[in-house]
């Protein structure tokens, strides 16, 4: 791979030949806004659509910044606390908003998390898994890949007795195209420590998230 994360010898493609260049920073491709409004001009064009109408001069920046804002989580201060009173049950936080882009198509899968977890010596501030989740959430990716993210993040974090998380999402590249299945839901989870490994405390997980659905 090059510098810029693509193969090396790819024949330049349109964004290239009109100019575009990622910047790349620490082998990651950064954001690059004024790059990102040029290339959504050039995608609108393709499709057709006169930019010189009004209506449409301003939909090339808004569409870099919408897909900016969908593709990069906000970082956030993780604030544990002492487990001083020894709790040892399920800690479950429950239909938390998700939602995050389908990375084949750049198109939303929109949902609910369920994070739960057993704690170890530290306790996790609640706010955070939903924090957590937006984080995880807000970039082009799998589902699979999302639901274990959270999960590997928490697991690292808190050393706890176990970790779950599920995830319910519609996705809207096979709703609203394709195969257009609106009806249909994709359900995913990560589990680790007892919540994976010992039948009582994973079927309490279980029950608890399943009577959302
Ligand atoms: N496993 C998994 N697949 C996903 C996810 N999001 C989208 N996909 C699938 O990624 C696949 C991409 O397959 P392709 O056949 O290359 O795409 P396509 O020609 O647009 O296929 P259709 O969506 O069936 O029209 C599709 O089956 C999508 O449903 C996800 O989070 N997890
Ligand atoms: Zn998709």
């Amino acid at each position: 791979m090059s510098r810029n994360g693509r193969s090396p010898g790819r024949a330049p493609g349109l964004l290239e030949r009109n100019g575009f260049r990622p910047v790349v920073t620490n082998n990651r491709p950064a954001v690059d806004l004024a790059a990102a409004e040029q290339a959504a001009g050039l995608l609108l064009n393709a499709l057709g659509l006169d930019l010189a109408d009004e209506n449409l001069a301003e939909t090339p920046r808004r569409m870099a910044h919408a897909l900016i804002e969908m593709t990069n989580g906000p970082n956030f201060e993780l604030t544990t606390f002492p487990n001083d009173e020894g709790y040892d049950e399920l800690v479950l936080v429950q239909n938390i908003a998700m939602q995050s882009v389908c990375e084949h198509h750049m198109l939303p899968f929109v949902g609910v998390a369920h994070v739960g977890y057993l704690p170890g010596s530290r306790i996790l501030g609640l706010s955070k898994f939903a924090r957590m989740v937006e984080l995880h959430a807000r970039r082009p990716q799998t589902q699979e890949r999302l639901t274990k993210r959270i999960a590997d993040h928490l697991q690292a974090e808190l050393d706890p007795k176990g970790v779950g998380v599920v995830i319910e999402a519609e996705h809207t590249c096979m709703s609203l195209r394709g195969a257009r299945n609106p009806r249909a839901r994709t359900t995913t989870s990560a589990m680790f420590g007892r919540l994976r490994d010992e039948p009582r405390s994973r079927a309490e997980f279980l029950a608890l998230t399943r009577s959302q659905r």
